[in-house]
């Protein structure tokens, strides 16, 4: 295939992307990169910010999963109908990627002692999403305009994560709780989030979730 995905074995910040070559019925080659090689340097030192993952595109070498997943966008169609769509977009994803710090912050630095209040954090952080959805003419489709975008299957990953961390964490927000299920149920989500290497595959490389 085309693509390769070079990341450490979890879902991590590379699953969203995994979510949309599935969807879009490409195809694409895992290598996964252990702990031991990675410490060994060589990698390291060549990643342009020092960290996975690296997306492969032919003679194309990506760092950064954003960009990574900006690129795949641009190049499927997946970046909105013109050139307001596209910024909205980078706006939503923007929204997106701060959650994700956010998890990722309790999950690599203050698991134990930060998971009841950041779970009692999340009804403010998802308020923002599910007013974004209930302004969506289309009968709240997608974050922006009526066809799935990039943002969109990053903000599912994300929110996927949420449910495994706190499973009622979506019950107050049934635009945002319809969105996932709607998306999640795309028969090449639904077949890609069911599969063994999905399952398979722990969300963070700390074993917490
Ligand atoms: N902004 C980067 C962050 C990448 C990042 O944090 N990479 C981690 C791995 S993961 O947590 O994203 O799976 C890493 O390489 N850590 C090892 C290191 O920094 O040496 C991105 O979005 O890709």
């Amino acid at each position: 295939p085309e693509y390769t995905i070079v990341s450490f074995n979890i879902r991590g910040r590379c699953e969203a992307a995994r979510m949309l070559l599935a969807d879009q019925g490409l195809e694409w080659k895992d290598e996964f990169v252990t702990i031991d090689t990675w410490l060994q340097g060589d990698l390291k030192a060549k990643a342009v910010f020092g960290q996975l993952p690296v997306f492969k595109d032919g003679g194309l070498t990506l760092y950064q999963s954003n960009a990574i997943l900006r690129h795949l966008a641009r190049k499927h169609g997946l970046y909105g109908k013109d050139l307001n769509d596209q910024s909205c977009i980078d706006m939503m994803n923007d929204g997106v990627e701060d959650l994700r710090i956010k998890y990722l912050q309790l999950i690599y630095k203050n698991y134990e002692e930060g998971k009841d209040a950041y779970i009692k954090s999340l009804p403010a952080e998802f308020k923002y999403f599910e007013n974004v959805l209930g302004q969506k003419k289309y009968g709240n489709g997608f974050l922006v305009g009526n066809k799935i975008s990039f943002a969109d299957y990053n903000l599912v990953d994300l929110l996927c994560n949420h449910l495994v961390l706190a499973p009622g964490c979506l019950a107050e927000f049934p635009l945002l709780s319809a969105y996932v299920k709607r998306i999640s149920s795309r028969p090449r989500i639904q077949a890609f989030l069911s599969s063994d290497a999905h399952k398979n595959r722990p969300i963070n490389g700390n074993g917490k979730q």
